[in-house]
């Protein structure tokens, strides 16, 4: 069985503030990319043979050990993963491995296991990942609510610098906080093309940390993309490209200097490949 675990960007992501258990209250939209990782599963005996890195610490090794564990044992699997995503870069990478491993199993061991709060206890960005598409979230990012965007391109890159996600988040200070994302404006502004009246309240404290990426980010915008944006808790950068010919010179023009690869965000029809034809629905559905 092969998965494609699309990477995400966040359309905008506001912090409202800090929660009693220390996670922080956030309003963001995110959206799936149309490239991501690639797994490789197939049912085995028992036990979990993995080849990815990390070994039991990676993501995808802990969401199988987590489902077959809540299943009961009913057999075993075996993962090859294919990282396509860069690490620690804010595209979600090992979220969405690890959503994807939860839904193959579901198809390959079908059990009474609540995929939702297992995917939530493995990070906050997983439950998105068991929906793909475009998802207004709330919480920690598990309230999630489906929208419909039709397919943008967009250009990510990533200068290879590891942000780890907890340092952003540690450095996040009371004037980080802002309010809510006006959604409706947003959906209409990157469904008209025009700058989308959103924000990365992360921006603050990931720039603090690294000021260097500011230029990351106004190179972005001097090749005339709209939106660019830090994803997530970075350190990659996104942004919206007038069409598929405008995202290539963008890539050209970024290659040598890191992770640069454009694609379609948006929509609701799963995965699709880099040139923007449509990939196989892999199986087990979502
Ligand atoms: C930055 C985002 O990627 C935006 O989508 C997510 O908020 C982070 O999602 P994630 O990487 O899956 O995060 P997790 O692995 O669950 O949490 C890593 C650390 O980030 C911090 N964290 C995460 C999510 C959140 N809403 N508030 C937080 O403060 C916590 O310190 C947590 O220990
Ligand atoms: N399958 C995996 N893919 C990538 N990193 C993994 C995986 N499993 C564990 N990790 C560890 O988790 C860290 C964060 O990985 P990930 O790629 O999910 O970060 P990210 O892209 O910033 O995701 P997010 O946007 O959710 O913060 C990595 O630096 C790595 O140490």
């Amino acid at each position: 069985m092969e998965r494609i675990a699309p990477g995400k960007v966040n359309l905008g992501l506001s912090l409202l503030g800090r929660r009693p258990d220390g996670y922080h209250e956030l309003h963001t939209l995110f959206a799936a990319l149309s490239f991501g990782d690639r797994l490789h599963l197939e049912p085995i005996p028992e036990g979990i043979a993995f080849r990815g890195r990390y070994g039991r610490r990676n993501l995808a090794y802990r969401a199988a050990s987590a489902y077959l564990e809540k299943a009961g044992w009913p057999g075993g699997v075996r993962i090859v993963l294919e990282k396509n995503l860069p690490e620690g870069a804010g595209l979600g990478g090992g979220s969405s491995d690890a959503a994807q491993v939860l839904l193959a199993l579901k198809a390959l061991y079908p059990a009474e296991v609540d995929l939702f709060s297992l995917a939530l206890s493995l990070g906050a960005d997983v439950p998105f990942f068991l929906l793909g598409g475009v998802a207004e979230a709330r919480g920690v990012g598990e309230r999630l609510r489906p929208l419909a965007l039709p397919p943008l391109p967009v250009v990510v890159f990533a200068s290879g610098l590891r942000l780890l996600t907890p340092l952003v988040y540690r450095e996040v200070k009371p004037h980080d906080f802002a309010p809510e994302l006006p959604v409706e404006a947003i959906l209409e502004a990157l469904a008209r093309g025009e700058e989308p009246p959103y924000w990365n309240s992360l921006e603050g404290p990931a720039f603090r940390l690294h000021p260097e990426l500011q230029e990351v980010k106004a190179r972005l915008r001097a090749l005339g993309l709209k939106g660019v944006l830090l994803s997530g808790s970075g350190s990659a950068f996104f942004g919206l490209a007038e069409d598929e010919a405008h995202a290539r010179r963008a890539v050209e023009a970024l290659r040598r200097t890191g992770y640069a690869r454009w694609g379609f965000l948006g929509g609701n029809h799963g995965a699709f490949a880099a040139d923007g034809g449509p990939l196989p629905p892999s199986p087990g559905g979502a």
